[in-house]
């Protein structure tokens, strides 16, 4: 369970040669009774682990199309508890590992502690706090640590070397390797320095490193996969899972596998 549980369902992908892949969604969007098949659609599709965002009013990291769905789940009364109750609920019915996305004041009132325990209980397994600097990490980190929970940190190709090394080096479960959407005319370029700042990053970490922002096609999916473990992909699902396009989401998993690639 918990950190082991993520470790593991990396191993078994990665020493078959496939690359991992991390679909986000948000809970509650579409309905909190509907998280369960959600997740077991995207377990079943080949996903590694999923990376399960809790709606937050004040969702300062989100991009446009997640802070939509955060605001229809809000709408439609999803709460942090209800989220955490319904992983309770069919928690032997899963196998994939689940990673919360979630905001850091939304862990602080519910108790630090509290929350953690809660986490273990239910099924958590990590998670992934955007607005917790990397200095503050020790406020969570002994406590998450005593829940087996893994702290999963991200990194942007513009923080500084040293802080990436260190940073590199604390994570667990992954390494978030945050990239930043090429922008016509440059595309080359930012692809030459991708490359290598993924490829560093693998030298520095002693866990998976994974690409995650603006990746939405299967060709995305396979070209950032040569330099690093596989990809976080956010957006895109959110906005397939709403429209109901149930079958390009699995064309997107399908990507990260082998066997696609060989072609
Ligand atoms: O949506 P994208 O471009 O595919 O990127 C994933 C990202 O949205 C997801 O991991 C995420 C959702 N909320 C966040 C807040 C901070 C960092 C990352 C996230």
């Amino acid at each position: 369970m918990g950190k082991s549980k993520i470790n593991a369902a990396f191993k078994g992908v990665l020493d078959k040669g496939d690359k991992a892949f991390v679909p986000y969604i948000m809970a509650g969007d579409g309905g909190l009774e509907n998280l369960k098949e959600q997740i077991l659609f995207l377990e079943k599709s080949g996903a590694t682990v999923v990376e399960l965002g809790i709606p937050f009013s004040d969702p300062v990291a989100d991009g446009p199309v997640i802070q939509e769905a955060g605001l229809r789940s809000l709408a439609n009364g999803t709460t942090l508890e209800g989220v955490l109750e319904s992983l309770l609920d069919w928690k032997e019915e899963r196998q994939i590992p689940i990673v919360l996305m979630t905001y850091f004041n939304l862990i602080f009132s519910y108790g630090i502690e509290r929350f953690a325990k809660r986490c273990e209980e239910v099924g958590v397994d990590g998670l992934i706090i955007p607005d917790l600097p990397f200095e503050e990490d020790e406020m969570v980190a002994p406590i998450f640590s005593k829940y087996e929970l893994a702290l999963i940190h991200l990194v942007a190709p513009t923080s500084p070397r040293n802080r990436i090394e260190q940073i590199a080096k604390k994570t667990e479960g992954f390494l978030y390797a945050v990239t930043v959407k090429g922008t016509t005319g440059v595309r080359n370029e930012y692809e030459e320095g991708l490359a290598s700042y993924l490829e560093q990053l693998k030298e520095y970490s002693s866990v998976p490193v994974l690409a995650g922002f603006g990746v939405s096609s299967p060709e995305k999916v396979r070209e950032l996969g040569e330099y690093c473990d596989g990809v976080i992909v956010g957006s895109k699902i959110v906005e397939l899972l709403f429209k109901g396009e149930r079958e390009e989401i699995t064309n997107i998993i399908v990507a990260s596998k082998k066997s696609t690639i060989q072609s």
